[in-house]
């Protein structure tokens, strides 16, 4: 931008100096011509004296003296015909000055009042004349003009570094540096405070600052309190779905029934328990159970009271089983317990006592008493036992000899 605004500084200062020089040029050139006719008014007298006399000896004198003067290159006089009598040249004729003026005056002799013709008196200047003149002027003229232009220039220069490049360069730094480390609650602060429009600038982006701060930091906040709560709704979520988890783990090995374990769940679990036993060298005992006539119940009492006997009959079993041991219905009125560490003799003692409690009871449901009993076939585990279902074939079979028997009793 300095250079642009120098660049037309320069062409507008050589323009108007031309302009200048010009002018000086036409008036300098003007006021020789007027010193050339004072000189000619001058020396006209004693010229068209020496004419008259023919003294042309003190004419070649007063022409020699014309000659020497600075403003004049050349003198002519001619006679009244126009012939030339004295032609004198300042000049060398080799190299003539590139354009002459001149002033030309007429010589007479004023004889009883009669003015008689002489001839021309001529004298010569040249612009070189002029531009010497001009120029001397116009050197000082110069010589200041560049004094100024640099004082100004350097002014300038000063002045444009102090009151805007620097505090401009400032201002674009400290920006700069609050982009890259993204810190809007630091300000701009110049080195030296202006109190002009880069101050206004200055002041202005501090407010936009704040602005930006201010808003940026309700972003945030906006942000956390959505995070936070996104999280405590993921955090409830997870919790619900684990518990619908445990709810589905829970009905997907459980009787919906009475509750205790499923066939699967039952036989799943029981064939860990015996894998357990044969590695413990312990015995363990399976007891098959099935309740007797059970489609008599349906048939007498309908299917909601059969419910409720085997909702009851699940019930009674647990009485007597200890935590370790393992309940679990096989289908139907079909039921089984898993004894781990149990030999078939205490199993017995348990099966029975379970078989007995169930003929005792009575069960009042919609003011119908309703009695049962239940056949029971027990075996123990062998150390060739590999899976459960071995076990579970020899106790069955010893629950099909208890309702052969009549049952309401326990075969082992
Ligand atoms: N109420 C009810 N009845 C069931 C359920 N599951 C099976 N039953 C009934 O249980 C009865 C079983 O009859 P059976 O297989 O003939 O055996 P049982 O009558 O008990 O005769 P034995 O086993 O020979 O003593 C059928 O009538 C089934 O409909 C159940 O969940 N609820």
């Amino acid at each position: 931008m300095m250079r642009v605004i120098f660049s037309i500084y320069i062409v507008v200062a050589c323009l108007i100096t031309s302009v200048q020089f010009l002018t000086e040029y036409l008036k300098t050139q003007d006021s020789i011509l007027n010193e050339l006719k004072q000189l000619e008014e001058t020396v006209r007298g004693s010229i068209s004296a020496s004419f008259w006399q023919y003294d042309y000896n003190q004419m070649e004198v007063l022409i020699s003296g014309l000659i020497k003067m600075p403003i004049i290159e050349g003198v002519d006089i001619l006679d009244k015909n126009g012939n030339e009598i004295i032609a004198k040249r300042s000049y060398n004729p080799s190299s003539p000055p590139l354009s002459m003026f001149s002033t030309e005056s007429k010589l007479d002799w004023k004889l009883k009042d009669k003015d008689i013709s002489l001839g021309s008196l001529t004298l010569y200047s040249s612009s070189q004349i002029v531009l010497d003149r001009v120029l001397f002027g116009f050197t000082l003229i110069a010589i200041t003009a560049i004094v100024k232009l640099s004082i100004l220039f350097w002014l300038f220069i000063w002045a444009f570094d102090r009151y805007l490049s620097r505090p401009l360069k400032e201002l674009v730094s400290q920006v700069d540096e609050i982009q890259l480390n993204q810190n809007m609650s630091k300000r701009i602060h110049l080195s030296a405070p202006e109190d002009n429009e880069i101050g206004q600038l200055q002041k202005h982006m501090n407010i936009m600052l704040s602005a930006i701060e201010s808003d940026r930091e309700k972003l945030l906040q906006d942000e956390k309190s959505k995070r936070n709560w996104l999280e405590t709704a993921v955090e409830k979520r997870t919790e619900e779905l684990l518990l619908l988890n445990k709810k589905l783990q829970y009905l997907a090995t459980r009787d919906s029934l009475t509750g205790i374990l499923n066939r699967g769940s039952f036989f799943e679990t029981a064939q860990h328990l015996l894998a357990l036993s044969k590695r413990q060298n312990s015995t363990a005992t399976l007891v098959v159970m099935d309740l007797d006539k059970f489609k008599l119940i349906n048939d007498n009492f309908g299917h909601f009271i059969g419910d409720k006997v085997l909702v009851h009959f699940a019930q009674t079993i647990q009485i007597f089983l200890r935590k370790s041991d393992l309940i679990g219905r096989l289908g139907g009125e079909e039921f089984a317990i898993f004894l781990p560490d149990t030999d078939i003799n205490a199993a017995f003692q348990i099966a029975d006592k379970i078989r007995e409690a169930v003929s005792c009871s009575r069960l009042e449901v919609d003011g119908k008493t309703v009695t049962y009993t239940v056949s029971l076939g027990i075996d123990s585990s062998l150390q060739t036992d590999n899976l459960i279902e071995e076990l579970f074939k020899r106790a069955d079979l010893k629950l099909y000899g208890a309702k052969d028997k009549g049952r309401n009793r326990v075969e082992r």
